[in-house]
């Protein structure tokens, strides 16, 4: 099983401008996360927070316990081994083939022959659909199959937790599917942990379990996906339906003046999304996610918590099997299964 990330009071500043504050967070093992946010509200930040790039002024991220915060040089450098990273553009070596930049890692950090290289190499080129692309020079290639070389190379290493900043930024529609589902069937097959950073809606309403939300440097909401896409929390709910009306402005927070100047002027949406969607799920032939099933055990938990009307719209979206058993537990006062 992937690692669990244990994020505790992050609070980061540059200089005297501080990017967020009193962050908690926990990323659950094998599960995959999101984090939104309006543009520099700190997302790129806080993922190189996690693998000790970005040093915070406060607070701990523990990878299966390890703090990466305080950590010796020696151990940060075990702790990144686990994490695969996909940065925006791919973040390649211009000069490198793209079969050298994929192999760069387990040259690197492994001892393995060339011939064990070249075979990892090639799974992973196959896997994101690069097969035969691997004498490509960066430059000559498309950003989205710059992207694929840049998840061929964190995967490399075979990652307890992939990070992934940005999947759709450079790739159109179609290849963020593509892309998406890549992800999916990484983490049924391997039980990865995943954290991706998005603006995009579409993705972060079908791909993860968990979403949070960053905004007004702090982190407003972390929870599953049941909880997140019914809540009536109002930054959380603007943001995913891109409405104008509410909380975010285009530049950061509206003040109390601009929101109700708009809240008068601008028309509620008549095409707010609302609501619970399929979740994306693996290929065929590929066995069930079990990071879906340990999500839905704290999603049963959570249930008696909830408000009525959310706790009734997400056992009407619930699956058949799910929903009759959440009933059930309901109904007995049961939190635990
Ligand atoms: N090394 C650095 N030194 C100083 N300021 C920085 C540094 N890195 C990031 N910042 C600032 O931190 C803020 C958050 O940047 P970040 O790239 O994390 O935002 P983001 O939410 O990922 O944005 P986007 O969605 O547009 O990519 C920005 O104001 C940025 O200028």
């Amino acid at each position: 099983m992937g690692a669990t990330v244990e994020v505790e009071h992050l609070t980061k500043s540059f200089g005297r401008q501080n990017i967020w504050h009193d962050v908690s967070l926990t990323l659950p093992a094998g599960e995959i996360s999101a984090l939104l946010g309006p543009s520099g509200t700190g997302k790129s930040v806080f993922l190189k927070t996690l693998i000790g790039l970005v040093r915070p002024e406060r607070g701990t991220v523990r990878v299966d316990g390890v703090d990466v915060i305080s950590c010796g040089e020696r151990e940060l450098q075990e702790v990144r081994k686990r994490f695969g990273v996909l940065f925006q553009d791919g973040a390649l070596f211009g000069s490198l083939s793209l079969y050298d930049n994929v192999a760069f890692p387990l040259r690197e950090h492994t001892r393995k022959g060339e011939s064990e290289i070249r075979r990892i190499v090639e799974e992973k080129m196959e896997l994101v659909g690069l097969a035969g692309a691997g004498a490509k020079l960066p430059g000559q290639i498309s950003g989205g199959m710059r992207k694929r070389a840049g998840l061929a190379r964190a995967l490399v290493l075979d990652p307890d937790i992939i990070l992934v900043d940005e999947p759709d930024s450079g790739l159109d529609p179609v290849r963020t599917s593509y892309l998406a589902q890549t992800l999916v069937d990484l983490n049924a097959e391997l039980d990865t942990t995943i954290l991706i950073v998005t603006h995009n809606i579409e993705l972060a309403r079908r791909l993860p379990d968990n979403l949070g939300m960053l905004f007004n440097r702090r982190l407003v909401m972390f929870g599953p996906r049941e909880v997140m896409l019914t809540c009536d929390e109002p930054v959380v709910e603007q943001f995913l339906n891109g409405r104008r009306l509410g909380p975010i402005g285009m530049s950061e927070e509206k003040d109390a003046a601009t929101a109700a100047l708009e809240a008068e002027t601008i028309e509620e949406d008549d095409e707010t999304i609302r609501g619970l969607v399929p979740q994306m799920r693996p290929s065929r032939g590929l066995p069930d996610r079990p990071g879906e099933a340990r999500r839905a055990h704290r999603v049963t938990d959570l249930l008696h918590a909830l408000p009525a009307r959310q706790r009734e719209e997400i056992l009407a979206a619930a699956p058949a099997p799910e929903a009759a058993r959440w009933r059930d537990l309901h109904a007995a006062g049961t939190a635990v299964p």
